[in-house]
């Protein structure tokens, strides 16, 4: 990738008291992408889009028509600002990868999307270790165009910023709960169970095995137990929660946290792969190739 973007003077949003550097915010280096980096876009775009149909919810793949991404290129992050700006406030900013956990809070907290510059090699196709531009852009974005969904990240953005000051504890419980519902999530649709998280959508055999694969349990939404499940990071999720829709969701996580966060304290952990007795049992696993432990 010859594309190095030019760093923006870390911006200063000064929040009346104490000045919030945004941290780690880069130009989109539009012009400097090569050919071959729109070759990748056009791939996995296309690649998704012909198996997303009757996988994916319903609000996504709406929301993704809305944003009239094209697969000829990689979208310019100024075009959508337009679109999802007109939308629901929400705009994309360019960073460089992963950001300490408090940016990226705040950022969702202002409505700031961060989505990565570059995008993965051909090579990565079918697998890349952190969020490139295609799992963010692809994955994460089209949902910030529904306004229920756009409210839900702006509010756990803000839980986020509240649980950081809590302590590390609270911060896993909440990291859970991301994980489970904004990239692993699943929603039961009258044509049956469809997908919303970004990093299955953004992903041919994850929207295949969270769909269709009889080794992982499939288990219905309940924000304590999912805010105490461990996860995995290299490999497919070996529970995917079901949400009945996303007014579910937001109903669930709008109380204060403060209180669950004490209660979880006390509570041990679940690992990736267990079913709990008072679980809403869709399916349960086989668990058949399942790596030994690796959960976080
Ligand atoms: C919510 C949790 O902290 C998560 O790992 C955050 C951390 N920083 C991030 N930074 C970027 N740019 N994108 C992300 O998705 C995340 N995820
Ligand atoms: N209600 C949560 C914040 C939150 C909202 C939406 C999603 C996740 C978290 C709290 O008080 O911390
Ligand atoms: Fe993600």
């Amino acid at each position: 990738m010859s594309a190095q973007p030019r760093r923006v003077e870390n911006l200063h949003t000064d929040k009346g008291k104490v000045p919030v550097y945004a941290t780690g915010i880069v130009e989109q280096p539009w012009d400097d992408y090569s050919a071959e980096d729109h070759a990748t876009w056009a791939t996995l775009f296309a690649r998704q889009r012909e198996i997303l149909p009757g996988r994916a919810s319903d609000a996504f793949l709406r929301a993704q028509d809305a944003m009239g991404m094209s697969p000829h290129a990689i979208p310019k992050y100024a075009e959508l600002n337009r679109v999802l700006g007109e939308a629901t406030g929400w705009q994309l900013i360019g960073v460089e990868g992963l950001l300490p956990e408090l940016d990226f809070f705040d950022h969702l907290a202002n409505r700031r999307f961060p989505v990565t510059w570059w995008i993965r090699k051909p090579g990565q196709i079918d697998y890349i270790e952190e969020p490139d531009l295609f799992h963010d852009l692809f994955g994460h974005v089209p949902l910030l165009m529904d306004p229920r969904f756009a409210d839900y990240m702006q509010a756990y953005g803000r839980g986020g910023v509240k649980a950081h000051a809590i302590g590390p504890d609270a911060l896993q419980n909440l990291t859970r709960l991301y994980w489970y519902t904004v990239e692993f999530g699943l929603i039961r649709e009258s044509g049956g169970l469809r997908i919303y998280g970004s990093g299955i959508v953004s992903s041919k055999g994850e929207s295949i095995h969270a769909l269709e694969s009889d080794a992982p349990n499939r288990i219905g939404f309940d924000l304590e137990r999912i805010m105490r499940t461990r996860y995995r990071i290299d490999t497919y999720q070996k529970t995917y929660f079901v949400i009945d829709s996303f007014e579910q969701l937001i109903e669930a996580t709008r109380p204060d946290f403060t209180p669950i966060y004490s209660r979880l304290a006390e509570q041990p952990s679940v690992p990736a792969g267990e079913v709990l007795a008072d679980d809403a049992v869709l399916h349960r696993g086989s668990g058949e190739g399942w790596a030994s432990d690796g959960d976080v």
